[in-house]
């Protein structure tokens, strides 16, 4: 009885808000009761239950080839099979597709007409996509990979929440009075600040979009976003069912395309006003070069982590154990914010360790379609041997490998849960962001200790504390150098709650009122006062 009610709270929990928190059980987020062979699963791939409808470039709310007339494949990760030709933009398309959102914007009904309009599009668009949500979800795990019960039960309600919150601030977006010294009435007007460029990654293709698009239209701007070129499906079937929620043409406009072409024409258009970038850091510092020799657009940036994840020595060992896990391998891990160095204090170190690789030796791998499988493949090939190296590099220093450590099957870019102990500061293990299934942790003795390691990082996106002690909680809430502190819970991903980095994980904040003067300019108006006295 306690545990169906727990599981019904849970799959309310995560249709709103994708989100880990202390006592859910050892079972984890998405496992389902149906266990399977997993190589039997790798065998057999799954047909996908959905098709692939939309293909070309959306350019001024037509779908259009690429101007070169070029297509690239997208590529199936369970099978390293291509799932569809896509129309490949580059230099031209992004051309195409700006002049049409400077169109929209200079032009169009957009960022004229009333908030409360536009609100309703979004609210009607987010109606629109909870209605093809089942396939979008298909679709969203064939191209990436990920659980499909991840995507249909956590990320698709998470889209659809994320555009209601938008939809919401459109028509609350206002300036202030200012009461300046002298005879005058000052005012600030929030405007949108044009075309807005927007280039996101392959690991939450749904999500990224909606944390980039929603924002920016709700501020009035017309937006030209890239797609990553391992994922470019989703975005297109949703951009598709915002016109047809009535949003006028040129506002969204997507381009499929690769990043040294596509990516860099749009960071570096003189006609853009803002870019937005999610992605490794490598590409951010790129993206601001292009930025800065182009027409000084402001920039945000959302880069890589190295994010610690700190047991304290009063932690309930099972829970924190569970917890760590998902932190880490949660989306085959591929995120951002991966608690991927575990600090564990020396006192449970050997309990936690033994079990935490009893938690990895039991996470089922397979066939992200079917029920049951927490972890499905890695993006590509590409990530695919980036990781094994990482491992191999893992392997040939003084870590230890609990378990793990090689490919899993002999098809698709399956990776075995990894767990490496002993794992020192200054390991390549211990310092680059591996974006896979590797859990790597560490022992300390001290909480000074603790906060120096974990600081000791040019990264700074996300911290988890796992403690009981409410000021422990608080001083590693303040002494740790990043942008999110999850204490005893990890992943909470609330459409109000902001998200950015410090140090060298990016620029500015996205999600929340914070992310909405990334896409607003203020303007100050000053009109005289003939007759002040009464001030
Ligand atoms: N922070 C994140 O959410 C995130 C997401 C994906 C990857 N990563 C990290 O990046 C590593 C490499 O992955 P990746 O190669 O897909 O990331 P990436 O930074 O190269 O790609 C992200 C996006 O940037 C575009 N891009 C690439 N080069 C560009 C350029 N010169 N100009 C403009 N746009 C460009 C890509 O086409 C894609 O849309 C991963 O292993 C991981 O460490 C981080």
């Amino acid at each position: 009885m306690a545990s169906r009610r727990l599981s019904s709270l849970l799959s309310r929990s995560i249709s709103s808000t994708l989100s880990l928190s202390q006592g859910q059980g050892s079972g984890g987020l998405w496992r389902g009761s149906n266990r399977f062979s997993a190589a039997a699963a790798l065998e057999e791939p799954v047909t996908p239950p959905v098709q692939v409808k939309y293909t070309q470039l959306l350019i001024n709310g037509q779908f259009v080839d690429s101007a070169s007339g070029k297509k690239f494949p997208t590529y199936d990760p369970r099978t390293g099979e291509v799932i569809a030709h896509v129309a490949e933009g580059d230099a031209e398309d992004i051309n195409r597709a700006v002049a049409a959102a400077r169109k929209a914007f200079d032009e169009g009904p957009w960022p004229r007409m009333s908030a409360y309009e536009r609100s309703r599009i979004m609210l009607r668009f987010a109606d629109l996509v909870e209605e093809h949500s089942d396939e979008l979800a298909a679709l969203e795990t064939w191209d990436n990979g990920k659980p499909f019960d991840q995507a249909a039960k956590g990320e698709l309600p998470l889209f659809v929440r994320l555009f209601h919150y938008y939809a919401g601030w459109a028509d609350k977006i206002h300036g202030l009075t200012v009461p300046a010294d002298g005879p005058h009435h000052v005012q600030t007007l929030h405007e949108p600040i044009g075309v807005a460029g927007q280039i996101i990654p392959w690991n939450f293709p749904l999500i990224m979009f909606a944390w980039k698009v929603g924002p920016a239209l709700a501020c009035g701007n017309t937006v030209v976003l890239k797609t990553a070129e391992q994922t470019p499906l989703t975005a297109l079937y949703v951009a598709k069912l915002f016109h047809e929620a009535g949003l006028p043409p040129g506002v969204l406009n997507v381009v499929s395309g690769f990043g040294p072409t596509a990516g860099a024409a749009l960071a570096g258009h003189m006609d853009v006003d803002k870019i937005a970038f999610t992605g490794s850091t490598e590409t951010g510092k790129i993206i601001l070069g292009l930025a800065a020799k182009s027409n000084l657009k402001p920039v945000t940036l959302e880069l890589g982590g190295k994010s610690p994840f700190i047991v304290c020595k009063d932690a309930n060992v099972d829970q924190a154990v569970e917890l760590a896990h998902h932190a880490l391998f949660f989306n085959q891990g591929q995120c951002c914010c991966a608690g991927s160095r575990t600090f564990v204090h020396e006192s449970v170190y050997d309990e936690f360790l033994e079990k935490s690789k009893a938690r990895a030796l039991k996470r089922t791998v397979g066939d992200p379609f079917r029920k049951g499988t927490e972890q499905g493949p890695q993006i590509d090939e590409e990530q695919f041997n980036k990781i094994l190296k990482y491992i191999k590099s893992g392997q040939e220093s003084s870590a230890k490998l609990e378990c793990g450590g090689g490919r899993f099957g002999s098809k698709g870019y399956y990776i075995q849960p990894t767990v490496f102990s002993n794992v020192q500061d200054d390991m390549l293990i211990a310092q680059d962001e591996i974006f896979g299934p590797v859990q790597s942790i560490l022992k300390y003795k001290e909480l000074d200790e603790a906060i120096r390691r974990a600081n000791a990082s040019k990264y700074g996106l996300a911290a988890g504390v796992f403690t009981k002690d409410l000021d422990t909680a608080n001083t590693l809430s303040r002494a740790l150098r990043v942008g999110t502190v999850w204490v005893n819970c990890f992943d909470v991903f609330d459409a109000a709650i902001p998200f950015g980095g410090y140090k060298m994980s990016g620029m500015g904040r996205e999600k929340g009122v914070y992310s909405l003067s990334n896409y607003l300019q203020v303007k100050a108006v000053v009109t005289p006062l003939r007759n002040a006295a009464w001030l």
